[in-house]
């Protein structure tokens, strides 16, 4: 057995084995170790082999499904063996196979799948600074490709988000050592373009591949030959029927960097948590597929605003007619067409999924009906009627409630198949036929205690006491001597037991390979099916948008080919749901004002409002209705943002190199159609050179990349650019000091701020007394030093260097300043003059 487990492990090396025996899977050695340590199971050891024990562990059968789960979401890959040749007639160990390798980018189980996430097979292969990306989702067929660069990695894996990548061996490359998505290395040869080429116009049958607008030169062709051999590997052998190969074109949708993705904090907070982000405040939706393309549509925000337009008219009309509610009702009754889809391509549907196909199926055409008759909702309804005889089929063919494993029977639906029911019915009837032959044969011989019985031993007997063996009929044969009995059988009851002993395994056989058909009668209408599910998701979505819409207030952006951005009274949707008054706030920029240098003081509401601007333009992007009261949008490419500060001790950058690397992106790439959040550059150096810095980032951003740019900071003199570039204008976010307390104002005004009470908030945040108070001190050292008249001290001015020592305070000062002179008495303030003296 051993032998056999070896020669498994042998072509699954990097891999957990998980081995049939009977009820269980068990591993071995490493593996054990390994499984026994993620699973948190016992570790043991059973037999030995070369004189060693082997280490072992095992798991039931029948909870094989949250193992699995477990152990891919750690980036595990599992083989799973089962035994294969009957134990009963094999000389040895049975024979095993492995029948299904589950690994984390290539899962289509429902129970392993999340319901509200796509889970994506990336392949990426490099040359000379390029990269070609082929990525599917064998859970929705999806299938795509397209060409980058190499710099651009970052942004698409932030994007893409997969669940597993495959790269050439050989490859290095940091960055994707320190994702925890696991890398699979596979031989160089697998992304040649002209084997994945062959592969590819086999498995769609065309000519070649121009019809799905991919060409010959492409990188990413090699990258997608690759990923069909490792998902065919992964799958015994099968293909999913996919929904097509996709191009996808880089104009196509507004670009977001990586950092962008994550600042905004899109789907994932900046700690990785899932909530609070703009998806978990707007997803709604009432289905899994829903949720997932909404997902989908805020990473991929489009440009053309026509397509734009079309889904914010559709949400309008949604408003409109106010049907949103309860076409959401009725969406919530549709299961998961999309990956039902798939798994009956691969031929893995259970029973169940039919079921829950059909009754969706049955609620679509009602759906569709209740679609506005314009815009986009006409290819919708169109989409939702699908093939109406995939529903006849499934009512006819598969039981209203089946079993959950078509191997222990009970799927296929009475009157489907005549020699199912017969195989049924004898099953049923077998109690009624037996009683009738005993009053036939107890007519037919006059023998009025014969009996007709069953046991397993002797099978179907007829049963007659020793005192009427003379009467017993020439055609019944002896089958048992008993003490006081004999036991026949006639020819008719030895049919009967023939058919009835195997009408249960031939009902079973019988409904597994009616099943089959079933499934094979499936495959040409899973496109259609795949549109309709498709259609589910866009109207999900829709529907979703629109509620939040109605529900929080927000506006139809409009569109414009003018250099302008205009939002009046513009709101942070996630901030506006967690804060009572929220307080709106404009942003208005044209050819003549482009950079707008924000100042105020800390906890002001800067990063705020920048990013409630880069959000607004986002949800505007995707077609949804913005929290505004009014938005006037021009042509916008990309969104750049250089936010907060982290470390990237992995990548062995610090704060300051990561701040200087994503400047050095926006200054590269940003161009006039680019919106650009810069938020606070500079701070994470020396004062001087951190200015010195963000002035000279800031004039590059106004006299080369004329972006739409806003500009946070804590340098009040930057906030001088204004006087020499008529398109930057200070604006200000302000706070009142009001005895002990600040109270933040967090409205946007024109003009820079004139204070920055960053001491203030220190004291808020409970920074001890003493040293605030030294702070104090020190600005006002700082401020009384400067030649500037500004309210602010000028950095940039010479003379501002205070000697440190000369701002400490004076012990006696200190002395004095702790005293409570009310509570003194004569004979104290005495002494304390004594004390004083001592210390000057
Ligand atoms: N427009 C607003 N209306 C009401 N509250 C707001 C508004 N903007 C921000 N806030 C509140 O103020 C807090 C601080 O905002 P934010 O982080 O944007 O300040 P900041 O000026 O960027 O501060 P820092 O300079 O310290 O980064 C937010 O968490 C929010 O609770």
């Amino acid at each position: 057995m051993m032998a056999q487990y070896f020669s498994l492990k042998a072509d699954h090396t990097d891999k957990l084995v998980f081995y049939r025996m009977g009820d269980f899977y068990e591993l071995f050695y490493d593996d054990a170790v390994k499984a026994a340590r993620l699973l948190d199971i016992t570790l043991t050891t059973r037999g030995s082999s070369a004189g060693e024990p082997i280490k072992m562990c095992g798991i039931p059968f029948h909870s094989l499904e949250p193992y699995l789960a477990k152990l891919v979401k750690l980036g595990e890959s599992i083989a799973i063996c089962e035994q294969v040749g009957d134990p009963a007639t094999s000389k040895g160990p049975v024979e095993r196979k492995v029948m299904r390798v589950v690994t984390p980018g290539t899962l289509t189980d429902a129970a392993l799948l999340d319901d509200k996430q796509e889970n994506r097979l990336l392949a990426i292969r490099f040359i000379k600074g390029k990269i070609g990306m082929a990525w599917l989702s064998l859970a929705s067929g999806d299938f795509a490709l397209m060409d980058s660069e190499v710099e651009k990695i970052g942004s698409e894996l932030e994007r893409l988000r997969p669940a597993e990548i495959l790269v050439p061996e050989g490859t290095e490359l940091a960055l994707l050592d320190q994702l925890r998505i696991p890398v699979r290395r596979i031989s160089t040869w697998q992304f040649e373009n002209d084997s994945a080429k062959r592969n590819l116009t086999r498995h769609f049958s065309v000519h070649d591949l121009a019809g799905f607008g991919v060409e010959d030169n492409m990188l990413a062709l090699g990258a997608a030959g690759a990923l069909l051999e490792y998902v065919r590997s992964t799958q015994g052998g099968a293909l999913p029927a996919l929904a097509g190969l996709r191009v996808e074109s880089k104009t196509q949708y507004i670009e977001l960097d990586a950092a962008t993705r994550r600042n905004l904090e899109l789907t994932e907070t900046i700690r990785g948590e899932a909530a609070p982000t703009l998806f978990s405040l707007l997803d709604h939706c009432a289905t899994g597929m829903g949720s997932r393309l909404l997902a989908h549509w805020l990473h991929h925000p489009l440009r053309s605003h026509g397509k734009i337009l079309e889904r914010q008219n559709a949400i309008t009309t949604l408003l409109e007619q106010g049907t949103s509610e309860h076409l959401h009702q009725n969406l919530r009754e549709i299961a998961d067409i999309e990956r039902i889809v798939s798994r009956i391509a691969l031929r893995s549907a259970r029973p169940r999924d039919l079921a829950s196909l059909r009754s969706s199926l049955l609620i679509l055409p009602s759906i569709a009906e209740q679609l506005p008759h314009n815009g986009l909702f006409r290819g919708l309804a169109a989409a939702l009627h699908a093939e109406p005889a995939v529903a006849t089929l499934l009512s006819a063919a598969i039981q209203a409630e089946p079993g959950v494993l078509i191997r222990e029977g009970g799927v296929i639906a009475d009157g489907f198949s005549a020699d199912l029911d017969e195989l049924r019915n004898i099953q049923s009837n077998c109690g009624d036929f037996l009683t009738a032959l005993e009053q036939r044969e107890r007519e037919r011989t006059g023998i009025a205690t014969l009996r007709v019985e069953y046991n397993r031993v002797a099978g179907f007997f007829i049963e007659i006491t020793n005192s009427y063996l003379g009467q017993v009929p020439d055609d019944y044969r002896r089958r048992q001597t008993m003490k006081n009995a004999e036991r026949y059988i006639t020819p008719e009851l030895k049919t009967f037991e023939e058919k009835a002993l195997s009408a249960n395994e031939r009902a079973l056989a019988l409904e597994k390979q009616l099943y089959e058909t079933v499934i094979d009668t499936l495959q040409p209408y899973l496109a259609a099916l795949r549109l309709a599910g498709q259609a589910v998701a866009t109207l999900d979505v829709l529907v979703c948008l629109a509620q939040r819409a109605f529900i929080a207030g927000y506006i139809a952006p409009s569109f414009c080919d003018e250099a302008v951005l205009n939002i009046e009274a513009g709101r942070h949707p996630v901030v506006e749901e967690q804060i009572d008054d929220f307080i709106p706030n404009s942003a208005d920029f044209h050819l003549a004002r482009k950079l707008l240098l924000i100042t105020g003081p800390n906890m002001g509401g800067k990063s705020t409002y920048m990013r409630q601007v880069a959000l607004i333009v986002l949800l505007a992007h995707i077609g949804s209705y913005v929290p505004a009261q009014s938005a006037k949008i021009g042509r916008i490419d990309r969104i750049f943002t250089r936010i907060g500060a982290s470390d990237d001790l992995a990548g062995g950058r610090s704060t300051f190199m990561v701040e200087m690397t994503e400047t050095a992106n926006i200054l590269n790439n940003a161009n006039e159609y680019s919106l650009v959040l810069m938020d606070e550059v500079g701070r994470g150096t020396s004062t001087f050179d951190g200015l010195a810095l963000a002035w000279s980032i800031a004039r590059s951003l106004i006299e080369k990349n004329h972006s739409y740019t806003l500009f946070a900071t804590h340098y009040f003199e930057l906030t001088r650019l204004a006087q020499d570039y008529p398109q930057v204008s200070n604006v200000h976010l302000d706070a009142v000091e009001h005895k002990d307390r600040i109270v933040f104002l967090h409205a946007v005004q024109d003009g820079p701020a004139s204070q920055s009470y960053g001491i203030a908030v220190a004291s808020l945040a409970g920074v001890p007394r003493d040293v605030v108070r030294l702070a104090k001190r020190k600005l006002l050292d700082l401020e009384q030093n400067s030649l500037t008249n500004g309210p602010q001290a000028d950095l940039f001015a010479a003379n501002n260097y205070v000697n440190e020592i000369d701002t400490e305070i004076h012990p006696v000062i200190e002395a004095l300043e702790a005293i409570n002179i009310d509570e003194l008495s004569p004979r104290d303030a005495l002494q304390l003059i004594y004390r004083l003296q001592e210390l000057i």
